[in-house]
């Protein structure tokens, strides 16, 4: 066997996270091969839909400093792929105004300098018609934040990996791994050979990381993606300038619950409930749970008069939820040629390009450009197996 391999990295899973780490693979000149099970492009696993939302209103500093660089390295691919993938609709947040989450988003929204207006109540129906601000809730609207073009992303940075070279092979489910100096990758269409291997296999991480002995605490969940209709046709949309929202808190349910304008699907806005029940990644479709949409019902009732309180469109999506709700963004503890992304948590889509530069960073053994330890393996050492 040569020592060289037929591959310098081989990325498995070509959701927007591994296809964001092969782009930047490839930008640095590493051959690489990403590797999808399904036939692309595919609903089944975490970033597949029309949208996400992307913003800097977080609750922990980290996020917010490293959406500044996101930002830029999405219009970057918008420029390369000559592509719109961003529109800025602005983030409504609404919270009761002394929770410690809601106060938690306005400061580091302050200390960090982002451009942000505050509602005060009795301005806020001037500004935000058809919506019931709760009482008690304090509101205010991230400037900088819209919706993404998700599908449509997806594509592009796959476009951009192929023009630099890249090799894509989907509908190739990945069987086994063999770690070494050269990790040997077992899939339905072949056996691959490379010096590197990042895997980026959204809810079946586990499953991947059972072959090469580490389990890591990761819930799946199956989210019904719910769309509503507007009673008046327009009332929430887009280009009556109205924005994604988020409610950090409210007595339907100990969730946020979110929504972005609608526009993608004519008269019907997206809004969901940030948790979902428990699946098997490969028996998504299984979970027929909807305590979810009854929450949704009673919230959109209250404090969304203007849509119908029946879900018009019910999708579905995965959910990969680590403990803390944090990344893991790290090597293998034993192999360090072997890189994992995994655990977004239900908000890893706007960090994609930057997460590909991290992986890429760490596969490539530089001094990442972040510091990861919020995203280290380490934080959950009962879950390192015994025998590493
Ligand atoms: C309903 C919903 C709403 C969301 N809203 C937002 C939002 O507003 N903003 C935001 O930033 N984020 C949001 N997210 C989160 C974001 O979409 C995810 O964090 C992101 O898509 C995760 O990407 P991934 O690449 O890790 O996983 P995936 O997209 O699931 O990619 C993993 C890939 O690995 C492949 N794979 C797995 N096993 C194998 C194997 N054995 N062989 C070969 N290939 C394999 C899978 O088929 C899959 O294509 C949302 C997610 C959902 C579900
Ligand atoms: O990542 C986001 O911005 C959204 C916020 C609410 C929960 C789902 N994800």
């Amino acid at each position: 066997m040569s020592t060289e391999g037929d591959y310098d990295c081989i990325v498995i899973g070509a959701g927007v996270q591994g296809s964001f780490t092969a782009y930047q693979l490839a930008k640095k000149k590493q051959r690489t091969l990403l590797l999808e099970q399904f036939v692309l492009p595919h609903t089944r696993g975490s970033s597949h839909g029309q949208t996400r939302i992307i913003r800097k209103a977080y609750d922990q500093d980290y996020y917010t400093v490293m959406m500044e660089e996101c930002y830029r390295l999405w219009a970057q691919l918008e420029e390369e792929a000559s592509v719109k993938l961003v529109r800025q609709t602005g983030l409504l947040v609404m919270g009761p105004e002394n929770s410690s989450q809601y106060q938690a988003v306005k400061n580091t929204l302050q200390k960090n300098r982002v451009p942000m207006v505050i509602l005060p109540p009795e301005e806020f129906s001037k500004h935000i018609p058809n919506v019931n601000l709760s009482e008690g809730d304090g509101a205010l609207v991230d400037t900088t934040a819209g919706v993404l073009f998700a599908d449509r992303a997806l594509r592009a940075v796959q476009g951009q990996f192929l023009k630099l070279g890249g090799i894509i092979k989907d509908g190739q489910k990945v069987s086994d791994i063999k770690p070494g100096a050269l990790v040997t990758v077992t899939a339905s269409g072949g056996v691959y050979r490379a010096k590197n291997l990042v895997l980026t296999a959204g809810s079946w991480t586990n499953g991947m990381l059972s072959y090469i002995g580490l389990q890591l605490p990761l819930k799946v969940l199956k989210i019904n993606v719910c769309y509503w209709k507007e009673k008046v046709p327009g009332s929430y949309h887009v280009q009556q300038r109205f924005p994604a929202f988020l409610q950090v808190e409210c007595p339907e349910g100990k969730h946020h619950i979110y929504g972005l304008p609608s526009n993608e699907y004519p008269g019907l806005m997206k809004v969901c409930y940030h948790t979902g029940s428990e699946t098997h990644p490969d028996m998504r479709d299984r979970q027929s749970d909807q305590s979810d949409i009854d929450i949704l019902k009673r919230y959109l009732t209250r404090c969304f008069p203007g849509l119908d309180p029946e879900p018009a469109v019910v999708e579905s999506c995965m959910y990969t939820v680590t403990p803390d709700e944090d990344f893991v963004l790290d090597c293998h503890p034993l192999h360090n040629n072997i890189v994992i992304g995994a655990g977004f948590s239900g908000h890893g889509f706007k960090f994609g390009p930057l997460i590909g530069k991290l992986l890429c960073e760490l596969s490539l053994g530089e001094v990442p450009s972040y510091d990861l330890s919020p995203f280290r393996i380490r934080r959950f050492p009962e879950h390192l197996k015994p025998s590493l």
